[in-house]
Formats: C-alpha cells, sequence, structure tokens
C-alpha cells in the first residue's frame, strides 16, 4: 500500500507517545499521524546520549503540544481525550466528538499513581507537574509528613524537603528498595539526616522543564505526561519550620494499617508517637506495628497504576489483555491481543519472554525505547515485514542519581528471579562509592554502581558477552586494579 494513504494514531503525549510519533514520522513514509493527547503538553526528548550500548541518558522538556506538529512532518496534533474505540471498524472516538479512523493505533496512556486512601486530600500522590505544584503548595505550611514507600519518588523526596519533620514509612528493612539491595541502602543511610547539598556536584538526571504556560486544562480524571529525572530541581520543598533543615526518622517493616481525622483517633484511644506540645495535627496515621504519628500531609510514593482503561468505555477496555500488575500484554512487536493496536510505556506490560538479563520497570528510559520500538513495529506490521526484538530489551540498564550520588544499575541488579545460586562480590568505599557484583555460574549477571566507579561499560559488556569470571574473581573489584586490563 502507498505510505500516504495509511493512517497512524497515537494516543498520550508522554515520552512514550512523542517517541513514537517522532519514529512514525522519521520512518513511515508519507503516512497520516495523528498524536491525541489530553495534556496540553508534551514530554520531548532532547539532548539524548548513549552512555553504553545500552544505558542512555537524555534531557526531558515539556513543550507545548503543537511543538510535535511543527517539528515532525506529515504530524497531526488533537488536544482532547480518548473516550472509546470501535476496534471493529478501527476508530478512535475523542470527548470533543471527533472521530479518527487508524489503520494503526499505538496506546501510550501511561499510569497513574497508585495512592493509599485516594479521598482524602491530606494524602496526595506525585505524578505530573499538577500535582507537584499543588503538593508544593502543602509543603509550605507543613511542619511534618509522613511519606510511604520506598521507591523512586520516596528516595528522592526524603533528601529534597527541608524545613519539615518526615517520617518515612517502608515496608522493608533497608531504604530505596525498590532501586538498591540493603547493603547499599546503608551506604546511603548516613547521608539520610545530612542536610542537602544544594550544589550541583553530582550527575544532573537532566531534567529540564521549560513549563509552557498553557491555559487549556487536562480533562477532570485524566493526569498530565509523568514526571521525570531531576522534577526536584528547581523546585522549593521548604516546610513552615526554619530550624529543621533535614530531620528525618524511617519507620521500617510497616504499613499504613489506618488513617484518621482528629476525632477519629480521640475516639480510638491511641497513643501518638513523637508528640509536640501544643500542636493539633489534621491527620493521624498508624501503622502496622502500633505507632501512631499526627502529621500535616500524608505523602503516597506507593508505585504506578497502568493506565489501562483509557476509554470511558468499559466493555472496549476489556477486550484489551492484562497481566497481573494492571498492564496491557504486549508481545514482542509490541502488539496487544487487538488486532492493529500497539501499546508502550507505562501503560503496558512486557508479555514476550524476556531475555535473561532484562527485566521491566516503569522509566522514563524503558518508556522512550519502547516508544521508538513500538513505532518500528506498526511501519513492519503495515509492511507485512518480520521485525527482531530491539537490542535494548537484551539488557536492563538505568541511571539516576540518589542522595547526590550517581547510581548505574545493569540487569538482575537485585538478584530478582535468580534462585539463591549466586555470589556478590562488594567493594564499599564509605561516603564515595559501593560497588556489587552479581554473579552466576561465575558469570556476571547484574551489578549496582553508585559513585563515580567508572565501571559502567565494562559492566554491560561482561553482563553481555557471559564471560566465564571464575578466574578473575578475586581481583574484579580490586581498588586500584583495571578490569579491563583482564579482557585485552
Ligand atoms: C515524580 C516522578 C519522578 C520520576 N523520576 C524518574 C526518573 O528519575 N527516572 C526514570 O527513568 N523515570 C522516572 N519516572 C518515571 C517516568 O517518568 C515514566 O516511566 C515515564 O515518563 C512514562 O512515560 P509514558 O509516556 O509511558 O506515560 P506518561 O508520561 O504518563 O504519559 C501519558 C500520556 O497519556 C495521556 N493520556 C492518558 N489517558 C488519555 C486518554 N484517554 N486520551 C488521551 N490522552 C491520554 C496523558 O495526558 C499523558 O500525556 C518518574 C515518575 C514520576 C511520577
Ligand atoms: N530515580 C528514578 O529512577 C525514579 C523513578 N521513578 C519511577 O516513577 C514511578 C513512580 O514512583 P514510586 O511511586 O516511587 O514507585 P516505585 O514503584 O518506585 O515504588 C513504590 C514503593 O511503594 C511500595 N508500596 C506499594 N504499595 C504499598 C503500600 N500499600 N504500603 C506501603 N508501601 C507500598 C512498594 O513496595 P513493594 O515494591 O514491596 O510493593 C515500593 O517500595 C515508578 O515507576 C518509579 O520507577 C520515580 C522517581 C525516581
Amino acid at each position: 500500500m502507498d505510505s500516504s494513504q495509511i493512517k497512524y494514531v497515537v494516543i498520550g503525549g508522554g515520552i512514550a507517545g512523542v517517541t513514537c510519533v517522532e519514529t512514525l514520522s522519521l520512518f513511515g513514509g508519507d503516512a497520516s499521524i495523528t498524536l491525541i493527547s489530553a495534556s496540553p503538553l508534551i514530554k520531548t526528548v532532547t539532548n539524548y546520549s548513549q552512555i553504553t550500548r545500552v544505558a542512555e541518558t537524555f534531557d526531558v522538556e515539556e513543550k507545548p503540544l503543537a511543538y510535535a506538529e511543527e517539528q515532525s512532518k506529515n504530524v497531526h496534533v488533537i488536544q482532547d481525550s480518548v473516550t472509546s474505540l470501535s476496534i471493529i471498524d478501527k476508530k478512535v472516538y475523542t470527548s470533543n466528538g471527533q472521530c479518527l479512523l487508524y489503520d494503526k493505533l499505538c496506546i501510550c496512556t501511561g499510569g497513574k499513581p497508585r495512592v493509599i486512601a485516594k479521598n482524602n486530600p491530606l494524602v496526595v500522590g506525585i505524578r505530573d507537574t499538577e500535582s507537584v505544584k499543588e503538593f508544593q503548595n502543602k509543603v509550605k505550611t507543613a511542619r511534618r509528613i509522613l511519606i510511604v514507600g520506598n521507591g523512586g519518588i520516596a528516595t528522592e523526596l526524603v533528601y529534597e524537603l527541608e524545613g519539615c519533620e518526615v517520617i518515612w514509612a517502608i515496608k522493608d528493612k533497608s531504604i530505596a528498595h525498590t532501586f538498591v539491595d540493603a547493603g547499599a541502602g546503608e551506604f546511603f543511610l548516613e547521608h539520610l539526616n545530612k542536610a542537602k547539598d544544594n550544589t550541583q556536584t553530582g550527575p544532573s538526571k537532566r531534567l529540564k522543564y521549560t513549563s509552557a504556560a498553557s491555559t487549556s486544562p487536562i480533562p477532570c480524571g485524566l493526569s498530565g505526561g509523568a514526571l521525570g529525572p531531576d522534577w526536584t530541581s528547581n523546585l522549593n520543598f521548604h516546610g513552615e519550620i526554619d530550624e529543621i533543615s533535614h530531620r528525618i526518622h524511617v519507620e521500617r517493616e510497616v504499613e499504613v494499617s489506618d488513617i484518621m481525622t482528629p476525632d477519629e483517633f480521640k475516639q480510638s484511644e491511641l497513643k501518638e508517637s513523637l508528640c509536640w506540645p501544643d500542636v493539633q495535627w489534621p491527620v493521624f496515621v498508624s501503622l502496622t506495628n502500633g505507632i501512631v504519628y499526627g502529621c500535616d500531609l500524608v505523602v503516597s510514593a506507593t508505585g504506578v497504576i497502568p493506565n489501562a482503561s483509557f476509554t470511558n468505555d468499559s466493555h472496549i477496555n476489556s477486550h484489551f489483555e492484562q497481566a497481573e500488575d494492571g498492564g496491557i500484554k504486549v508481545n514482542s512487536c509490541m502488539k496487544t491481543n487487538v488486532d492493529s493496536v500497539f501499546a508502550a510505556g507505562d501503560v503496558c506490560t512486557a508479555s514476550w519472554e524476556h531475555s535473561q538479563h532484562w527485566l521491566q520497570m516503569r522509566l522514563w528510559s524503558q518508556a522512550r525505547q519502547m516508544g521508538c520500538y513500538a513505532a518500528k513495529c506498526m511501519i513492519a506490521d503495515v509492511k507485512k515485514e518480520e521485525i527482531s526484538l530491539d537490542f535494548c530489551f537484551e539488557l536492563f540498564a538505568h541511571m539516576t542519581t540518589f542522595f547526590k550520588f550517581k547510581v548505574v544499575l545493569l540487569g538482575r541488579f537485585n538478584a530478582q528471579g535468580l534462585e539463591n545460586d549466586y555470589e556478590v562480590l562488594l567493594r564499599v568505599t564509605k561516603g564515595e562509592e559501593y560497588v556489587k557484583a552479581l554473579l552466576q555460574d561465575g558469570r556476571l549477571v547484574g551489578a549496582v554502581l553508585v559513585g563515580e566507579t567508572d565501571l559502567e561499560e565494562t559492566f554491560e559488556n561482561l553482563i553481555l558477552n557471559g564471560l566465564d569470571l571464575t578466574p578473575f574473581k578475586e581481583n574484579l573489584l580490586e581498588p586500584g586494579v583495571d578490569v579491563e586490563d583482564f579482557f585485552d
């Protein structure tokens, strides 16, 4: 078929959707491409840099939706929310009554924060620019904040919050558990109560929000694109009390058992811990260890729910096979079970047999990679060509910053899916670096690199080439030894 007759439609203006549109525009010939997004701002990837074969960094800029039209040929944008689909006659319906025909459709509708006690105004979740603004406003008058969750947002937030007391309630024994093991958690622990270092010495995670002014609101019930790296930079998270710079108390191995109003708390006859004289807290949180804290605000940093119910029509939503985590299942060609419909980014669950060293995490790098690969799959599908799984799905690689330390995670970095038949090599220099290598049958299968270790490229190669490291094991992490010399 002549490419000019092809109609691609992409839903969602986050990193996955925008990358998908850009790739379609680049490789899709003269096809017509429509981007429909509920949010007036899109996320664009700039200054892309390939650090190793798989690890990458890039800036993320927020731009008006029209930018996508200006940058890529054959692209038409619509700010609207998709309300329904007709999967038989391949039509997309929007809330403003538009109806679009598609040949290939890609769903990139992201995720929503999983918030405990969703309807309580004193319990907030963080996802997009709007929710951060709302949070910032509430923080200004906060004296004590309780943060629930032990993943990316909580770990970044406890470092950023100043001017108030922070109670960090985690399910695990160690901090930052979603990303690092207990050892690295210990390594970070000593930086927890240190005053925040505001100098920009560590690597920036390179998000540039050029918060383009926008007058068009996001339709009720929908969120804008997820924030990304450095979402805390240039934002002030300062509570009411100047004398408190950084005071964090970690409650380990607990969950929230109840969130109470002052009246409910009074009636419960429970005792409050760490109470402040003459302070009336607006909300009380009881934990599963029996401890109760009064606070001004609760942050629920408890993960993401894929936005798989992206239409108002539950009958249509139910056509899409969902994985256990609620994501729309996609195969190794990013195809859903519905004819001609693909999905990418936080909304989807990679349901192919993963390579030994890859796992899905809902991260911006994976959103970009999936968006790009989904576009290639859509084009290949039109041309009825075979496509092989992109190389980026061979190895998990994530670069980020926690407590001002560069963090690189490779492969099965947290021993995910490994039985007990692996060994761990460790090198720790207090306050400087934490290097953990996981070996299975003498072969490197995962690594956690904290600090300026300069080991990411070598370790990535070692994981990918599966070299038996048994003869070098003793020296692999010896300080001063250039690991690369072994393999020349
Ligand atoms: C606070 C925070 C910090 C983060 N920090 C990092 C980090 O440091 N590193 C990292 O790798 N990842 C980070 N992430 C995760 C990362 O931002 C996401 O994984 C990634 O941005 C997901 O991109 P996406 O395009 O799949 O979805 P989203 O960015 O959520 O985009 C979804 C889009 O779909 C639109 N949409 C939804 N429903 C409809 C509909 N019915 N009709 C039309 N449009 C619709 C939305 O408006 C939005 O434009 C962070 C996330 C958060 C919340
Ligand atoms: N630097 C980075 O790379 C960052 C990445 N992100 C990404 O943004 C997204 C949102 O971040 P975030 O919300 O922190 O999600 P994460 O998935 O990173 O972490 C969620 C945390 O909440 C815990 N949790 C889940 N349910 C409950 C509950 N009911 N009670 C107590 N704890 C609970 C989880 O524990 P368990 O796993 O045991 O269920 C986990 O520790 C994620 O995809 C994350 O990867 C966000 C910020 C920074």
